[in-house]
């Protein structure tokens, strides 16, 4: 029986020949090649999160998932990513797919118009022509997930993602595909703690890969973060980094939430609460 992300690269594969169909491939390069076409530079996402205080934030802009349905029905792509930036994430996370996640690629462009914060598009990539877009449209990293991209199919666009400068999350779940991961050499590798085929998240599997990741790249930990003890857990464990989505955007106040999950890690002798960066009070957004 097929699992749900089977269904997903089978949905994707469909929506990149429709999406060829409309704009070619070729386009998409000749605006990417073309000097005077003036595409947005692309961003250090990868060395915002090495040269993070505390822990690295990628905060997800989310408004919906298989595993949880609707998330968030009161959704503003660019006011959710202005709170995140004013509360310290380090990066965003925006979820582009539209047929299971209600995301959308125009999220990159829109969400870039109001932030500097580096952006990856987060998405099930199959096709270098992903990657095309995900650079035109504004993002400054990728996410290529191991057991969507089997054989040589990761370092192959592992390496073209690079080729067009953008940053690369490599992310795996099952133990058995780390070293295929790490000959990648990529240097941001992120543990999904959600099985992408059952849906079952525990924190528990980053902390049980986390001595296999070499250290000279840099451990995200994903999904199922909901506390700052989480954080703690993960940052003792060896995470660089997090990504979280659900939890901050089920929040009644998303700011106060990203305040309440990082503050203790990136203030440790202070009172966290009415700190970030940048900030100094309340006034959390969107609520
Ligand atoms: O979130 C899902 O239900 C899901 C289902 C199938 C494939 C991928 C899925 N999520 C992608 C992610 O891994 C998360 O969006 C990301 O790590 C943030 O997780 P969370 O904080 O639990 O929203």
């Amino acid at each position: 029986m097929p699992t749900i992300l089977d269904e997903i690269i089978t949905q994707k594969h469909r929506e990149i020949e429709t999406a060829k169909r409309t704009i070619s491939e070729q386009a998409l390069e000749a605006r990417i090649e073309n000097p005077r076409n003036e595409l947005p530079e692309l961003r250090d996402f990868t060395g915002q999160l090495r040269n993070a205080v505390g822990i690295g934030v990628i905060a997800e802009v989310k408004k919906a998932s298989p595993s949880a349905g609707l998330i968030r029905a009161d959704f503003h792509p660019q006011q959710i990513a202005q709170i995140y930036t004013q509360f310290g994430a380090n990066c965003i996370s925006v979820l582009t797919d539209e047929h299971f996640f209600q995301g959308n690629l125009a999220y990159l462009q829109q969400i870039r118009e109001v932030v500097s914060t580096p952006l990856l598009r987060k998405d099930f990539i199959v096709d270098r022509y992903q990657l095309l877009e995900a650079r035109v449209f504004g993002a400054d990293a990728v996410l290529l997930i191991a057991e969507c991209l089997p054989g040589d199919t990761l370092a192959m666009l592992y390496r073209q993602a690079r080729q067009l400068g953008l940053h690369v999350l490599v992310e795996l779940h099952d133990a058995h595909e780390v070293n295929r991961v790490v000959d990648t050499g990529a240097e941001l590798i992120g543990v999904n703690n959600r099985d992408l085929r059952t849906f079952e998240t525990r924190l528990e599997h980053t902390l049980t890969l986390a001595e296999q990741i070499p250290a000279d790249r840099l451990l995200i930990s994903e999904s199922g973060i909901r506390t700052s003890a989480d954080v703690m857990r993960l940052k003792a464990g060896g995470s660089r980094g997090i990504l979280v989505g659900e939890s901050l955007m089920r929040a009644a106040d998303i700011g106060q939430a990203l305040q309440q999950l990082i503050g203790p890690i990136r203030f440790p002798t202070n009172d966290a609460a009415g700190r970030a960066d940048g900030d100094s009070g309340s006034g959390t957004g969107i609520s």
